[in-house]
């Protein structure tokens, strides 16, 4: 399976339709590619806050329209990174305001196979953690001779998020981030530890650039189940492409069967 993983710059000089065009024009030129991803909030930059109620999306929004059509005219499975969405009210398409950092995958054919709102929401007291709501679904895709388990950024320091998307199957880690360049470090480590711990493939894609006044990491990774890194960007603009082979996932976790030793429901320690 060949991956290309787009870490497009997010600076305040380009506008969102600029980006977004630029953005598809990239998906475009992976034809070829099995799975193309692109990175969290590309479209606003992952901690641009106060540009989120602003140019939130409704999930079929102009980013849906111009990701769908991408992923057609390449001919690619993508993760088209996230966007802020404005979700819509139970009953109907009028918005009711809430907001959700939101995943779009496409199909080849252009179609939305899943979406995935983020769990876990960066900032503490402020910022997503307060504008944004919560996920509470995990998310799997089956693509064909492997299974995607997705999450996004700040996902990536919580590892039983990872187990449940393990435990239903998932042997590719697709993990968007908005990662900030003076935390590179635990980026690099905590995608080596996810791809070690479940014995997975795990595709990190991160931006470039500077949004907000925080640089980006950018270094995107594609790390295998034994925990090797096989590719890896620098910290600008680039597409990084690499074949993965997901026999390699069954063929780590036979030869060295640890998942097989987990020990569930432990007691909690008596005092
Ligand atoms: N956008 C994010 O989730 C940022 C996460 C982050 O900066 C960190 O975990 O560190």
């Amino acid at each position: 399976m060949r991956a290309s993983l787009i870490q497009i710059a997010v600076d305040e000089g380009e506008s969102i339709e600029s980006r977004r065009q630029r953005a598809a024009a990239l998906v475009r030129e992976q034809a070829g590619a099995d799975l193309v991803v692109l990175p969290e909030l590309w479209t606003t930059g992952a901690f641009a806050y106060e540009r989120f109620d602003r140019e939130a999306e409704p999930l079929d929004g102009p980013t849906y329209e111009t990701m769908a059509k991408a992923a057609s005219d390449a001919g690619v499975w993508l993760h088209a990174g996230s966007i802020p969405e404005r979700a819509a009210s139970e009953g109907g398409s009028a918005a009711d305001g809430t907001l959700y950092n939101t995943s779009l995958l496409f199909s080849p054919s252009g179609e939305l196979v899943a979406v995935y709102r983020k769990i876990h929401r960066f900032g503490f007291d402020k910022g997503e953690a307060v504008l944004m709501g919560r996920g509470r679904e995990l998310v799997t895709v089956r693509l064909p001779g492997t299974t995607l388990g997705v999450a996004t950024c700040y996902d990536l320091r919580f590892p039983e998020l990872f187990r449940g998307l393990v435990d239903a199957g998932a042997e590719v880690l697709v993990i968007p981030a908005g990662w900030p360049a003076r935390r590179r470090k635990h980026w690099t480590l905590l995608a080596q530890a996810r791809a070690v711990e479940n014995q997975a493939f795990v595709l990190a894609c991160g931006t470039a650039g500077t949004h907000a006044g925080v640089p980006q990491a950018g270094h995107s990774i594609v790390v295998d189940p034994w925990g090797e890194v096989l590719a890896e960007a620098g910290p600008g603009e680039e597409v990084l492409t690499v074949d993965v082979d997901p026999a390699k996932v069954a063929d780590t976790r036979e030869q060295f069967p640890a998942l097989k030793d987990r020990v569930l429901g432990l007691e909690p320690p008596r005092r």
